[in-house]
């Protein structure tokens, strides 16, 4: 890895217990999960982009702070269902909190609790288990706001803790993590002292393609679009040949994602292998293919790659 924590999660000394435990991250979209998870597990597993409704599957970053393993859920954020996808991700998110030992409410302090936060606000209000309050970019709002915001939180939900943060800059996050830390229940490690993420490689490198991908291309670009990695071959020379896939529903979108000349999909290729390459720490060649595959957003089959249940 080339991250380092900022939050000062160190391996842990042999002494006293293990701690173990799931945190849900739930919160609207944009509220900044990922932001947040990376933030924690100083490395970076999860999708952050400023368009929302970026994050379809659960991602799972893994963090240790003193003797506890800390195991994140970054669920999809919570949102009015409108098509089938979005059902499926609401229904994902939900069942995310409630494997979670620790419910993590992200709420965004610019936006405050209108719309979707509200509803969420009021639908955790009857939900029972340990529940965390996290008001996240304090970075951008005034001191006075951001009490009157969290009284008017507090009147509609109850929450075991309360934590002001800036998933951004890292501000609060400490106090958190060895909250969070000091909460989970005795127990031996879930995984691996040196995992970060339980997501399988190919799946990772798919995500990194994918976030290539809106941010290059997010005015043009419908998120109806998917990336699959189809092959990885370790190389005797000790580098790793990757091929992916982008899967586009029209012939018009497929246009969009090649660019002029093929200028796009080359800028694409270019951020992702370098990223790739950075988190494996290994040459990387990765070669990039559109393909055009009508009505993928009701093809069960794409749920289950996802992670998604298949909404009926
Ligand atoms: N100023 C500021 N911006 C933040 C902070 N945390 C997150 N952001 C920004 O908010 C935007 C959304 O962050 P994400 O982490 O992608 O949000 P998310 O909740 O994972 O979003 P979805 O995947 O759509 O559910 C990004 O542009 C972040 O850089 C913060 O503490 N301060």
């Amino acid at each position: 890895m080339t991250d380092t924590p900022h939050t000062d999660a160190k391996p842990a000394e042999p002494q006293g217990p293990t701690r173990s435990g799931f945190v849900a991250l739930i919160g609207a979209p944009n509220a900044g999960k990922s932001t947040l998870m990376n933030q924690l597990v100083g490395a970076k597993v999860s999708i952050v982009s400023h368009k929302v409704q970026t994050t379809r599957a659960i991602v799972r970053g893994i963090a240790i702070y003193d003797r506890t393993q800390i195991v994140f859920i970054d669920t999809p954020g919570i949102f009015t269902p409108k098509r089938r996808l979005d059902r499926a991700m609401v229904s994902t998110a939900w069942g995310g909190a409630k494997d979670g030992d620790l419910v993590l409410v992200l709420i965004d302090a610019e936006r405050g609790i209108k719309g979707e936060a509200e509803a969420l606000l009021d639908s955790l209000a009857e939900r029972d288990g340990h529940k965390i309050l996290v008001i996240n970019k304090i970075d951008q709002v005034k001191r006075e706001t951001l009490l009157a915001l969290t009284a008017a939180i507090h009147e509609k939900a109850k929450f075991d803790e309360t934590f002001m943060i800036s998933a951004l800059n890292g501000s609060g996050c400490k106090d958190l993590m060895a909250y969070l830390a000091k909460t989970l229940p005795e127990g031996p490690w879930y995984y691996p002292e040196d995992q970060i993420s339980d997501l399988p490689m190919r799946q990772l490198a798919a995500e990194i393609t994918r976030e290539k991908l809106f941010l290059r291309l997010h005015q043009e670009l419908p998120y109806a679009s998917h990336v699959e990695t189809e092959s990885w071959e370790e190389k005797k020379d000790g580098s790793v040949r990757i091929e992916q896939v982008i899967y586009v529903e029209r012939d018009s979108q497929k246009k969009i994602v090649l660019g002029h000349k093929g200028e796009a999909i080359k800028a694409i290729g270019q951020a992702s292998r370098k990223e790739i390459a950075e988190i494996l720490e290994q040459k990387v060649h990765l070669f990039l293919f559109v393909k055009v595959r009508e009505n993928w957003g009701n093809d069960p089959e794409r749920y289950r790659e996802m992670g998604l249940e298949f909404p009926h």
